[in-house]
């Protein structure tokens, strides 16, 4: 190896620069020249030799010239041989360098490369070194970053937010800190700021005492007075006149101070005159009244405030109607006005007189029907114990005014009630199927009715009575109905038809009827609908079917005196728990559809008439019954419907008065678990673990888990 290198150094071209070739080719160059001069001599000079003899004609000077041209013609050949070999050795050496340096760049010039290549390699190193560094940092990094992310993740922290500055305000930033707020120190009038009073004074608007400068005015003018009256002398005369005019003073300042102060006072404590918009709307909230509907008339304060007519007001006035109810309140200047009305309020807060008071004062405007031509208003409601009923609430407030009552019920001779129409009545109170009879029998007439009422609306419709409820509509003069623009102006002198509708619930499918045969209504509703009074403590039991009998015997035990009513689903139910009962001895009644109508009286009669306390009976007697002072109902047999629940219950807590409501719920019911669960909830009673556990209590009936609630649908909170 050693040797081939020494080798490679050796067969190696050297570069020779142009000086060194110059100073190696001196020599030469001077042999060449000392030859060239020896030649030069040599040929000048005569040689030392015995010349040849010259030929006889031999001319020495010819001789001689011709001698000098071909020494010169050598000696320029000569040069030019020179000349060239220059010429040749020139290119060799730049072809031998260009060679070099070719192979210098290639692989170093001998030692001048090894010194280079020592430098290259401790370039190497260096950036090796470099290298390493650049990659240990960067590892670091990597690392220092993984346990940020660490400790982001388990102690949460967090990190510095990065200020984002828009574009817009990257040229134009005008934000100060705080600390460079100088004007705190500059102007004294920023060290102490005022807080604003806006109530300062005695809370009068803009701090105006008005009432401490009224004093100040009276002072004065007292002050004036005293002064004249010394002047003139007059001081005892105007004694007396003084005292008035002081009295008369004291009471404009006190009118003064009455209308200034009116924001102050309770809407209770203002005349009619006084009440401002926001009164109104206290009075709504106070009653929990709400209305739908446009250019709605305001709800009556007190009955003195309602136009029902002096006649109607005693008539209010003796049966002991002292206030009105809030679905009064509403209503009745509603019905006063002819507008159609959907009434929604809860069980036993006087709806009937709501709509039966402005129907008086509609037909007491209207000359007495002589003959068979009536009824001027109509009134239908789903069950005869409610028609009746019904019946017996008009008679109180029509006799003042000589209008007639005839009620139009299933279960009694149609010949006796035809009479009664003939001889002429002004209102009708119907179950629809008898007055379909009657109509279709032209015992009664529906010409001149326009004014007609569908007590339980939804009830009738539950029942299938719709197309006969239809049917009585459709025979009424459909000539007077209200335009279908509702902004055309009414006239004033024409009668047009009212439909007015009422009941504690108002399921979606009376939405049908109402819009069919309702004009523009006006919705009032008293509180949630569909709710039940808070005057009734509601209880639900979680009870096994073996368990119901015994529990009910123990409860009306301790009932003692008091009545109630237990409802069960079914006519045999009631008969079975009628002789049951009877059996053990409680004062018992039962009343259901199958029986007949004398029975039925009989039944509702005794119980009213408290000799029986305990009535049992079907869903005949859910809707509308008023009996006074039921103590207790129980729902022996729980219905799957909570309308139907709403109104059993709303047998009790009648009137402003308290109730109690007992219900035997069995797994038999699931399908009343969710709105019953519901229902408890709204109303703040218990939910038995049981029933708020039990899945079926978690979706209503038929709908998907997790669907988003509809329209209709009432979702409480605390599911
Ligand atoms: N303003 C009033 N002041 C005192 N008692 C009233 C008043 N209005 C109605 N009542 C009485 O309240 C009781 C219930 O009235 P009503 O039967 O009209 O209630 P309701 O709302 O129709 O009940 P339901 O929804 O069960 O049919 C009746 O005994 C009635 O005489």
């Amino acid at each position: 190896m050693k040797r081939s290198a020494s080798w490679l150094e050796t067969a190696k071209p050297v570069f020779v620069t142009k000086a060194e070739r110059e100073r190696r080719q001196a020599p030469a160059v001077a042999d060449r020249r000392h030859s060239a001069a020896d030649l030069f001599r040599s040929l000048h000079q005569p040689p030392l030799l015995p010349s040849p003899t010259p030929p006889s004609s031999f001319n020495p000077s010819l001789c001689n010239s011709a001698y000098r041209d071909s020494s010169d013609r050598d000696r320029d050949r000569d040069r030019r041989h020179d000349l060239d070999r220059d010429r040749r050795r020139d290119r060799y050496d730049s072809s031998c360098r260009d060679r070099g340096k070719e192979r210098i760049r290639e692989r170093g010039p001998g030692r001048d490369c090894h010194r280079e290549r020592e430098q290259d390699r401790d370039g190497e190193r260096a950036d090796r070194n470099r290298e390493k560094d650049r990659l240990e940092r960067m590892a670091e990094r990597e690392r220092e970053k993984e346990l940020e992310a660490i400790k982001e993740q388990y102690l949460g922290c967090k990190k510095p937010k990065k200020q984002v500055i828009k574009p817009s305000e990257k040229f134009r930033s005008f934000d100060w800190e705080n600390t460079e707020d100088t004007s705190r120190d500059m102007n004294t009038l920023y060290q102490l700021p005022h807080e604003a009073r806006p109530l300062f004074g005695r809370g009068f608007v803009a701090g105006m005492d008005r009432r401490e400068q009224k004093k100040a005015a009276a002072q004065h003018e007292k002050k004036i007075r005293a002064e004249l009256r010394h002047r003139t002398g007059a001081e005892d005369r105007m004694e007396d006149d003084d005292d008035l005019v002081g009295k008369k003073n004291a009471a404009a300042a006190d009118s003064y101070d009455t209308f200034d102060m009116r924001v102050d006072r309770h809407w209770s404590e203002k005349s009619l005159a006084e009440m401002t918009e926001r009164d109104w709307r206290i009075f709504r909230e106070d009653f929990s009244i709400s209305y739908k509907g446009s250019r709605v008339p305001r709800p009556m304060r007190s009955w003195s405030e309602s136009n029902l007519g002096a006649e109607l007001l005693l008539a209010v006035e003796g049966a002991g109607y002292r206030k009105p109810s809030p679905i009064q309140m509403a209503a009745i200047p509603l019905g006063l006005s002819q507008r159609d009305v959907i009434g929604i309020a809860e069980t036993g807060s006087g709806k009937t007189a709501a709509f039966v008071l402005p129907m008086m004062s509609y037909i007491a405007q209207l000359p007495p029907i002589s003959d068979e031509n009536g009824p001027y208003a109509l009134v239908l409601a789903p069950t005869r114990e409610l028609a009746q009923q019904i019946e017996e609430e008009t008679v109180k407030f029509a006799n003042c005014l000589g209008i007639r009552v005839v009620s139009v019920v299933g279960g009694q001779q149609i010949e006796g009630q035809a009479l009664k129409l003939k001889q002429g009545c002004e209102i009708v109170i119907a179950t629809p199927g008898r007055l379909l009879d009657c109509l279709e029998s032209r015992y009664a007439v529906l010409n001149q009715c326009n004014y007609v009422v569908l007590d339980e609306a939804d009830r009738m419709i539950d029942m299938g009575f719709e197309p006969q409820v239809v049917a009585v509509l459709d025979a009424m003069p459909s000539s007077n109905l209200k335009p279908e623009n509702e902004d055309e102006k009414l006239d004033e002198r024409r009668i047009y038809r009212t439909t007015c509708m009422f009941s504690a619930t108002m399921p979606p499918a009376v939405e049908r009827l109402a819009r069919k045969y309702l004009r523009h209504p006006v919705v009032v509703t008293i509180g949630t609908p569909g709710k039940a009074t808070e005057l009734i403590t509601q209880n639900v039991m979680m009870v096994k079917e073996s368990e119901k009998k015994f529990l009910l015997h123990k409860m009306l035990r301790e009932l003692g005196d008091k009545t109630a009513i237990v409802f069960c689903n079914t006519r045999e139910s009631v008969g079975m728990h009628t002789k049951d009962l009877a059996n053990k001895g409680f004062r018992v009644m039962g009343i259901h559809g199958g029986k007949s109508q004398a029975k039925r009286d009989i039944s509702l009669d005794g119980f009213r008439n408290r000799h029986c306390n305990v009535l049992v009976a079907t869903d005949i007697l859910a809707r509308g019954i008023d009996v006074p002072d039921v103590a207790h109902v129980i729902n022996y047999e729980m219905h799957n419907s909570i309308e139907i629940y709403t109104h059993r219950i709303g047998r009790t807590g009648r009137a402003g008065k308290k109730g109690v409501a007992t219900s035997f719920l069995t797994l038999e019911n699931t399908d009343i678990f969710f709105d019953l669960k519901q229902m408890l909830i709204q109303s703040n009673s218990p939910v038995p673990p049981e029933l708020a556990r039990h899945e079926a209590s978690r979706f209503r009936p038929g709908s998907a888990p997790g669907r988003p609630p509809r329209r209709n649908d009432t979702v409480f909170a605390n599911r």
